[in-house]
């Protein structure tokens, strides 16, 4: 117990000796939670995750004995947490829609009871270690939950609780950790949410995360246990491209981290969360995500704890063997609260007034991404996905230029895109992708082995476009050439009929991989076709003519996912179409008859 000294916001300082950086606190009568951030001789320096106003000097603060940590077990999936792992469901029961301060709710339903299947291959008097899967629940109709030993703890197995039903208190094994000590494990353990969850070893990344989205999965591909960021202007469709990849993405569970962002859109993403159905197994998408958000009435510095608790959770779950994927949305807001902090603090600013540390503190969150060997033995991923929204758009500021530096995949919206409503609006001039080679060796072997060779070809042919668009708009289209003309529409075949997908139309909001590549292949074999055309004399107006053309570019929408086989008889037709007209120009140098 110790005593507040001075309140300053949403930091305070408190005579209190001997409490260790990092433990975690409740502050005065109301019992806000708070986290010690700094010492100072006998004084701790306080960050406080619930508004501070009415507190007082001479209140009481009280330490916890543990870290800012986060309760980990059966019960997270389907759950909103507010940015201290409290359920937002029940905050809003107990409290109304403004939530009160210094409520204490535990993060997982203590009452709930849990179908227990002990690990047949464990049997009392077996040594295990941190990691060691004791049992599994089953958390929803398609997540079993496994049980872990606690990484930090080891021992010899002195009883394993039989299948039965359990709460998350109740014990379900025994383990002596040395010296004949026994220790109780439950359901649930605890875990600080700044120190990373151990593993055995890194893995390589070698599967793309597949989100259904051409311009992401076929052109800019992020692989499982990769990180990414999608920097976006404001009202680029961020949010839609954020949806997207929660809905359709490949992964085992999905963690959105509301932090930060406008109220409204985190109620948007509240709202159209549990309507959303997993087009993996057809049943409500809340069963496989879990959601943190915070509430608008926590101060800025809570949005600083919720991406770790994002992450935490994320980990627990990778540590469990599952891919999972962790949106964060946005980190420019939890950039700011670090920006808010080090100014209360009187910290040196550097760049547009965020601490020199800026740059560490977002290479150290963004580490948290990856493929791993689990305690356990299994491989599971986080693959994290970062928000960025710069002030202006202007990517130059330091949130972006330091994020672009750490990620491996780069999906940058324009603003530019979005007013010409070409959404997905993912500038394939400004994005990126460092793990093209890998994801190539999986497309080869799972799709096609000229993935590669047609991607390249259509950035080139993208990027060709734009230098001719440049002279178009100085001196008119009669400057260019029949070949370069053709050009032009090969990029627009790619653009209209490849990296256009309305998130909205029923049958294009998802495509698999293999359409991916049909399509990109089909899109290429007309850019071919027409090029031979041209070099046997044909003039371009009639290829611009051809209304299968039009046909191309709709055939994303046309063409269901299960109707592959029907989009390469169409690929046949269009061939057939080209050989035709070749045949009549055959020798002549123009049509026959
Ligand atoms: N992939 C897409 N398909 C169809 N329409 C889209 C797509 N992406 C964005 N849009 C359109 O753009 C609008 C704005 O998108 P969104 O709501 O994601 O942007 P935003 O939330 O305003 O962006 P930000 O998060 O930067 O404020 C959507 O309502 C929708 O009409």
């Amino acid at each position: 117990m110790g005593k507040l000294l001075e309140v300053n916001g949403p930091l305070v300082r408190a005579r209190l000796p001997q409490v260790p950086n990092g433990e975690q606190v409740r502050i005065g009568t109301l019992g806000l939670v708070g986290e010690v951030i700094g010492r100072e001789g006998q004084e701790a320096l306080i960050q406080v995750y619930e508004g501070t106003e009415s507190v007082r000097p001479g209140e009481e603060v009280e330490a916890l004995g543990h870290p800012l940590s986060v309760e980990l077990g059966p019960g997270l999936l389907g759950q909103v947490f507010d940015g201290i792992q409290r359920p937002l469901g029940r905050l809003l029961e107990v409290s109304g829609d403004r939530i009160s301060r210094g409520i204490q709710i535990q993060g997982l339903e203590q009452a709930r009871v849990w179908r227990f299947q002990p690990n047949p291959q464990l049997a009392a008097g077996m040594t295990v270690t941190g990691g060691v899967c004791l049992g599994a629940v089953p958390e929803t109709p398609t997540i079993e939950h496994r049980i872990l030993v606690p990484p930090e703890l080891s021992g010899e197995l002195l009883e394993l609780a039989p299948a039965g039903e359990y709460r998350l208190s109740d014990v379900i094994a025994r383990l002596d950790t040395g010296d004949h000590r026994s220790q109780a494990l439950t359901l649930s353990h605890r875990w600080p949410v700044r120190n990373p969850r151990p593993y055995q070893q890194r893995e390589h990344g070698v599967a793309p995360l597949m989100t259904g989205q051409r311009i992401l999965d076929t052109f800019f591909p992020l692989l499982k246990g990769g990180k990414a960021a999608v920097p976006g202007p404001f009202g680029a469709g961020k949010t839609m491209v954020q949806q997207q990849i929660a809905r359709w993405s490949n992964a085992d569970i999905v963690i959105y981290v509301g932090c930060g962002e406008r109220g409204n859109e985190l109620v948007e993403v509240l709202d159209s969360f549990p309507e959303l159905t997993d087009p993996h197994t057809g049943r409500s998408l809340m069963e496989r995500t879990l959601l943190v958000a915070n509430t608008s009435n926590m101060p800025v510095v809570a949005r600083e704890a919720s991406l770790y608790v994002g992450v935490t959770l994320g980990e627990y779950y990778r540590d469990q063997g599952y891919d999972v994927v962790i949106v964060a949305d946005s980190t420019s807001r939890w950039a700011e609260a670090l920006r808010e902090v080090a100014g209360r603090l009187g910290q040196m600013p550097v760049e547009e007034g965020y601490p020199a540390y800026l740059a560490s503190r977002l290479a150290a969150f963004y580490e948290r991404a990856g493929r791993v060997q689990t305690l356990g033995g299994n491989v599971g991923s986080v693959t994290l996905i970062g928000a960025v929204s710069p002030p202006g758009g202007d990517f130059s500021e330091p949130v972006t230029s330091h994020t672009k530096e750490i990620v491996r995949t780069f999906w940058a919206l324009s603003k530019e895109l979005a007013d010409a409503r070409h959404y997905p609006a993912v500038s394939w001039r400004e994005s990126f992708s460092d793990d093209i080679a890998v994801a190539a060796r999986w497309w080869a072997e799972q799709i096609d082995k000229h993935w590669q060779a047609g991607r390249a070809e259509a950035m080139t042919l993208l990027t060709q476009a734009e230098e001719l668009s440049r002279i178009v708009n100085l001196v008119g289209p009669e400057a260019l050439s029949g070949t370069q003309r053709w050009a032009l529409e090969g990029a627009m075949l790619i653009k209209e009929g490849l990296l256009q997908q309305s998130a909205l139309d029923p049958v294009d909001s998802f495509c698999t991989p293999e359409k991916q590549f049909v399509l990109l292949d089909l899109m290429l074999q007309v850019y071919h076709r027409g090029v031979e055309l041209l070099e046997q004399g044909v003039p371009v107006q009639e290829l611009l003519g051809l209304p299968i053309l039009t046909r191309a570019k709709r055939c994303k929408s046309d063409y269901e996912n299960t109707r592959v086989e029907s989009l390469r008889d169409f690929a046949k037709e269009i061939k057939e179409v080209f050989s035709q007209l070749s045949e009549e120009y055959a020798g002549t140098g123009k049509p026959s008859g």
